[in-house]
This record gives C-alpha cells, structure tokens and sequence, in this order.
C-alpha cells in the first residue's frame, strides 16, 4: 500500500493526512475539503517563487564570488563594494519613514519586557516545560547556579548544603531591597510579611526587627492568595510580577525569619517553540511528531510522563494564578509563556506532501499546519494572534514573500488579514543591509525583529567566502561588523516605530552553564534598547528576567530614539586575516574545536535525531550547539580549507582524531554507536562533508546534508 493519498492533486503522506484530519480538524470548521483544496491551491501559487528566490540567492552569491575574485577583500574598495551591491540588487532603495501598522498583539510583545525562550518543540518534555517557565524559582536559580561562587564553603555538593542556601537568601533579599525597597530596613532583616486589610483595600505590612515599615512604592503590591497552605505576595516593578511565598512548614522558609521560603519571578514572557534550527524533523514521521506537540501546546492537552530522580512524573501545562488585588478584585496572572512558533525558513523541500512527485517547500507546509493547529488555540493568545517566527529570510523580497505565504493560508482557512503575525529574524546579511525595507514589507504583521547572531555569522563567513581567509570563530564575535549589526538591528527598529508595539529582540546564551557569564553579558541587552532576548533554558529565563528589573526598556529605547544609525561600511567590515598571520599550533587547535563541535553536535543529529545538544567545546566548555552554531563551525573551516590554511588531508585527519574524543564524552549514551570504529558511518561522512563541501552548500546551511544522513540512518534502523 502507497503511503501516500491524493488530496486535492497532492500526494500527501498518509501520518499528515491522518494527522490533519483525525487530530486537528475536529472541532474546527475547516472542512477538510476546505484544508486540502486551499493548500493544493497555495503550493501551486508559491512554489514557483520560492524557487525562483532560492536561485536569486545563489545567483547574488556567485557574483559576490567573482567581485572577490577580482577586487579581493570588501577593505580593497567599501564604496566600490556598495555599488556594486546595488548594481546586482543585493542592495535595495530604502523606503521612506513609516511606522509599523500590526494590530492585535499580546501585552507580552507590545508592553512587557522580559526574557524569551527557546525550546525545540519535538521534545515535550521540555517544551512544556519551557511554556511553564513563565514563572521560576529564584532561590533555585542561585542555589544551582555559578552566579553564586561553587566554590569554598558555599559549594553545592551532594545534599543541601545551609551555607549554599544563606548565601542564596541573602541575594534574593538584595534583589528585594533594589527591586521593591522598604521605607526603612532591608528586606534581609524582615520577620513578618503581612496583609492587612482596612475597609475595601488591603495593603502590605512588614515588620523589621525595629518595627512596622512599608514598601516604600506602596502601588507595587498587587495581590494575595493561599494556595496549598502557601501564603503568597504578589509584588510588580516594570511590568513584571514577582511572588513572596511565605512558608514556614517548609525547609527554607523554616530558617526565615519571616517564613519566605521563594521569591517566584515572572521570567519567560515569550516562549518560541522551534520548529527549525533546534530539531531534527527529516520526513512525515517527524513533521507530524512536532505538529503534534504544537497543537498540544495549543489546545492545552500536550502532556508527558517521564522518570526523573526515581519518580514518575507527568508535566503538563500550568494553569492561570488566581489572587485577590488590594481593591478585592481577581487577579489572574497568566500560568504560561506567550508561545510563539519557528517555522523553518524558505530553503528545505518535504517529501511529506509531493506536487507531481516532487517535494513541497517545507516552509509552506509549515505555515499552513502550524496556523491550522493554532486555531485550536484555548490557552495562548489572548488576541487571537498566531505568532511565527520567520528564520534565514535573504532580504526584504523573501520577507514579502513569507507574508504572501501567511496571507493565503489566512484565507484558506477563513482568517481575519494579519492574523498571523511575523517575527522577522534579521540573521541574513541582506536582511540586515536591507532591514527597513524588510520591515516595511512586513508592516502590517510584524511583531519582532531579532538579531540571530549565530546564523548572521555563518552567513557572514560563506558571503565573503571568496574574500581570503575568516578569523577564529570567536575574534569575529568581536569585530566592528558585529557591533553595527546589533546597533542597527535595533535602531531602525525604533525608527520603525516598533517600541510599544513589537518587540526588539536580542540573540542567545549559547553556554548554558555558564550563567554568571551571562549574568554580566545579558545585562547589555535591555540597556542597549532590546526588550527581550533569547535564553537556553528556564533557569536562564529566571535569572536574565532580573535585568529588567534593573532596567527600564523603554527608557533606554527613548534614549537611544534619535542615534545615528551605522551605515553600510561597517556593516560589511568583517576583517580577513593575512593567511599566515596564525600559528601552525593556533590553527590546529582551532580546526580541532571546530571539528570537536561539528561531531559532538552531528553525531547525535544523525544517530538520535537529536536537533540541539550540549557539547563541550576544546577547553570542556559546555556550548549550545543547533544548525546555526553548526553552520559557524563548518563554514570556518570550509574557508581555512579553500584558502589553504589547512589541507583535506589535515582536516580529515583532524576529524579523525576528535571522533575518539567525542566517543569518549559519550561513553556512557547506550544509544551512541562510537564514530572512531568506522570512519565511514554515516555520521561521521556527514560531520566531515559538511567541511569538506561547506563552501558549495547553498548559504553554508547544514540542513541539506544533516537531513540527508539522519533519512539514511532512519530507513537502515527500519530496515
Ligand atoms: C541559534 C538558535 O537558533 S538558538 C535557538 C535554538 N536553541 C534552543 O532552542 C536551545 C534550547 N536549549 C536546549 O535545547 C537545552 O538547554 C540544551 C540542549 C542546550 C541543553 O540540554 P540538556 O543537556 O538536556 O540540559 P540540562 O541537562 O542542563 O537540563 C535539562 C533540564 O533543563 C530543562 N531544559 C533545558 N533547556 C530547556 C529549554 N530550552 N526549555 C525548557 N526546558 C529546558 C529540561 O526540561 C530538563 O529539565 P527536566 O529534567 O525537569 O525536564
Ligand atoms: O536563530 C538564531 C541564530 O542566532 O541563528
Ligand atoms: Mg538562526
């Protein structure tokens, strides 16, 4: 039997046919005609576009190629490089000032500032964790963190450690005298948080040892309540809540003075679930596996048992917190992060669904399923708004080209115009030389612009491929380009009009235990006018959700309003280094992290279909990596590769020799089947191709060849 059934002209695999039908459209009313006949429609009318923009992209690149060729790096001739650009239509006419138009969005994109997190949303475990990381322990943030000291006294180790948890007190009390100070006295010295009530309002007494004292911003209390024996204090500074849970049965709060046994902070206001860089999804089997998880986040039903420390243990989605207001109204506090959903962007093809037998774009699909599962929405969007995240667009056509995409599947299935909102992620070079005029074709859905600094390098570096040879891939983090890119990401944001009406959105932590480290790095981020940036995980959330208490957002972005905005010369200022100006030991050492990196992270894509993974790096730093940090890696060894500072044999004999170093991180995985033992395994291929052949893949994207390998492992497991 095929595996495939005709729907409206399409072949469409029978796991999304089953899917669409069985699971999404019930209860909807979306006939099924309706769904198939209108996506059959909007693959016929995209299809050719999206193929014809994909080809535009490597026509630009190859004359980009031949620019250097002939001129050598963009430092020989800036001007001669920008007319250039222009000349081939990689450089746009901007579009005269405007102001965004999009309507209807959440208060958590358009008035609060905070953290946003990213999860890959094939895994449920932790997506559903990630959309209930609005709320997160702070004491167990600091208590299981560096941000405060492991070292000395005050060491974790195996059991509760008393010192660990009064160092942990004693922060969360300085974070209380700075975010809500009394009117006399610190929090540190409190023995009684109390709710009095008077008449039809209640107001927050607190007692110091030297007597009765106040908030001193009496308006920053907002609500009470018990909940499981728990007394809890609803407390609010720039927008964001915090919750004082009073405790004195528990282990902590037994040791408070005032029985404060948590300070609870609002951390993730917006959670991505990502359908792209943080997952590997290679066919129908897969695509399905995440829509699934999607529509389950949607319509409140996702939910998974696990094992953790000896227990069974089932997550599901927080419900709403239900307190009483001082004036004795309710007060609902929303239990989970605003979800917004990654799509994938424009370049991958899936065999899910065939147009006379060949794959549709995998973006279409995205679009039309992902929307389709959001009018599930029972516990998301207060507006009605279906949020995605639009990744890897080249420039403002392919931005016009995803709102086309959002605007037919709108009237297929009978939407409102612009209920479907963009998150345009500037982490293309044309996107950001060209971002306004990108924005502008997005005027009337966008609600974020986001600087993805991972991708934008590695699209950097394959860019200027031809140009000589890139820096070691942490000195381009440093370098002016990068600066501009930021800079301006965010001041032709606010030029657009976005402050107070979309978000202006930072990049990730990509060291997930290095959190102390972030702690100092992250705080730049509201300061420099962004209102939220990305996290890796749900303490990261808690803990970055800190800085904007320390910081007024929309102060700095009112500050920052009238700066000049960096022109296009340092924008495409990315240095290359004179060919010899490294030694043989630094060059090796750097191929050799580039090659740890690119194993760690394709091993278990490859093997596991695992999309995201943390992977110690050459000093055993534990990095993030996903396609986009992939994509760094590969390409910077590509460009060493083609300007001969490293040779095949090298870089094959370097592979070879960090694959038994990788082996070894992961000896104790009972599903890692080791790469040293068989240099041709699929994995390993894949790991070493995406060097060897990273100059030739369209953009440097490591997809092409990572799902390539993960369909190969899947079908011979099958079989
Ligand atoms: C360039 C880009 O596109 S960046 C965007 C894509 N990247 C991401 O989305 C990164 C998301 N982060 C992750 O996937 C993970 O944090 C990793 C892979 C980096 C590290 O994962 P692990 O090695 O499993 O982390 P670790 O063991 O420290 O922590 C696991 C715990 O943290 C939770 N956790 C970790 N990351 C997340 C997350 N992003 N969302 C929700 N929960 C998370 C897990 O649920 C788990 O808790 P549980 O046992 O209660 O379920
Ligand atoms: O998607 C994010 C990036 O940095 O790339
Ligand atoms: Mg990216």
């Amino acid at each position: 039997m095929s595996d495939y059934q005709t729907k409206s002209g399409l072949s469409v695999h029978s796991l999304l046919v089953d899917f669409v039908e069985k699971e999404v459209l019930p209860g909807l009313e979306v006939s099924a005609e309706q769904f198939w006949s209108g996506f059959a429609g909007m693959v016929a009318e995209h299809a050719p576009t999206n193929a014809s923009l994909l080809a535009k992209r490597d026509a630009m690149q190859s004359q980009i190629d031949d620019w250097h060729h002939k001129y050598g790096p963009v430092s020989s001739n800036p001007q001669g490089y920008e007319f250039f650009l222009r000349d081939i239509g990689y450089l746009v006419p901007e579009p005269a000032d405007f102001t965004i138009e999009t309507g209807g969005l959440d208060p958590e994109i358009t008035t609060l500032c905070g953290p946003q997190l990213v999860v890959p949303v094939s895994n449920a475990r932790y997506a559903l964790n990630a959309a209930n990381a609005r709320w997160g322990s702070l004491y167990d943030a600091f208590y299981g963190t560096d941000v405060i000291s492991r070292q000395g006294d005050i060491a974790p180790g195996k059991s509760y450690n008393p010192a660990r948890g009064a160092a942990v007190v004693d922060k969360a009390a300085s974070f209380l005298d700075n975010t809500f100070p009394l009117s006399a006295g610190s929090h540190r010295d409190v023995t009684a948080y109390s709710v009095v009530e008077a008449g039809d309002s209640a107001s927050l007494e607190i007692t110091t040892a030297a007597g009765t004292t106040a908030l001193k911003d009496a308006a920053a209390f907002v609500g009470h309540a018990t909940n499981g024996g728990k007394f809890e204090i609803v407390l609010r500074h720039n927008g964001l809540h915090v919750i004082l849970v009073i405790d004195k049965g528990s282990v902590i709060g037994g040791t408070h003075a005032a029985g404060l046994s948590d300070v609870i902070m609002e951390s993730a206001l917006t959670t991505i679930q990502d359908c792209e860089d943080s997952v590997a999804a290679v066919d129908a089997e897969d695509k399905v596996g995440v829509y699934r998880n999607w529509l389950g986040l949607m319509n409140g039903t996702l939910q998974d048992t696990f094992e953790k420390g000896g227990k069974q243990v089932t997550r599901k989605l927080k419900q709403d917190g239900v307190y009483t207001a001082p004036d004795g109204s309710e007060l609902v506090l929303k239990g989970r992060a605003l979800l917004l959903v990654r799509n994938v962007g424009h370049l991958m093809t899936t065999d899910a669904v065939l147009l006379d037998g060949k794959p549709i774009g995998e973006g279409l699909m995205d679009a039309a399923v992902t929307v389709l599962c959001a009018m599930q929405d029972k516990v998301n969007s207060r507006t009605g708004a279906v949020y995605i995240v639009k990744p890897k667009m080249h420039g403002p056509e392919e931005v016009a080209f995803a709102c086309a995409i959002f605007g037919s599947v709108e009237k297929m299935l009978g939407l409102a115009p612009n209920t479907v909102k963009i998150g345009i992620m500037d982490e293309e070079r044309r996107t950001s030389a060209n971002l306004k005029a990108a924005i502008y074709e997005a005027r009337q859905r966008v609600f974020f612009i986001n600087t993805g600094f991972l991708d934008r390098t590695g699209d950097e570096i394959h860019t200027a491929m031809e140009a000589g040879p890139v820096l070691r891939k942490d000195e381009i983090k440093n370098e002016r380009w990068i600066a501009s890119y930021e800079d301006r990401n965010v001041l032709i944001g606010l030029a657009c009009g976005l402050s107070g009406r979309a978000q202006i959105g930072k990049g990730m932590w990509a060291r997930p235990d290095d959190m102390a480290a972030m702690m100092e790095a992250k705080g730049g981020h509201p300061n420099s006018g962004a209102n939220t940036a990305w996290v890796p995980s749900p303490t990261a959330a808690t803990l970055h959700a800190l800085h904007y208490h320390q910081i007024d957002v929309f102060a700095a972005q009112h500050r920052r309003h009238n700066e000049a905005v960096p022109g296009l010369t340092a924008l495409f200022s990315m240095p290359v280094q004179a060919p010899f100006a490294l030694s043989r030991e630094e060059i090796t050492r750097e191929l050799e992290n580039n090659a740890q990196g690119i194993l760690g992270y394709v091993v278990r894509w490859v093997q596991q279909g695992v999309g995201c993974s943390k992977v110690p790096d050459i000093n055993n730093v534990g990095l993030m990596e996903d396609r986009a940090t992939c994509r760094i890696s590969s390409q910077a060894v590509a460009n060493w590769l083609r300007h001969g500072l490293v040779s095949r044999d090298e870089v094959t004999a370097t592979f070879e020799r960090m694959a038994t170093v990788v082996d070894k991180q992961n000896e104790s995985d009972p599903l890692y089947r080791p790469m040293a033992e068989n240099f041709q395994s699929v994995a390993f291929r894949a790991a070493l191709d995406l060097a060897l052949h990273g100059a030739d893949q369209p953009s440097g994207y490591t997809e092409p060849l990572l799902h390539a390998a993960r369909r190969k492992v899947k079908v011979r497991d099958k079989s």
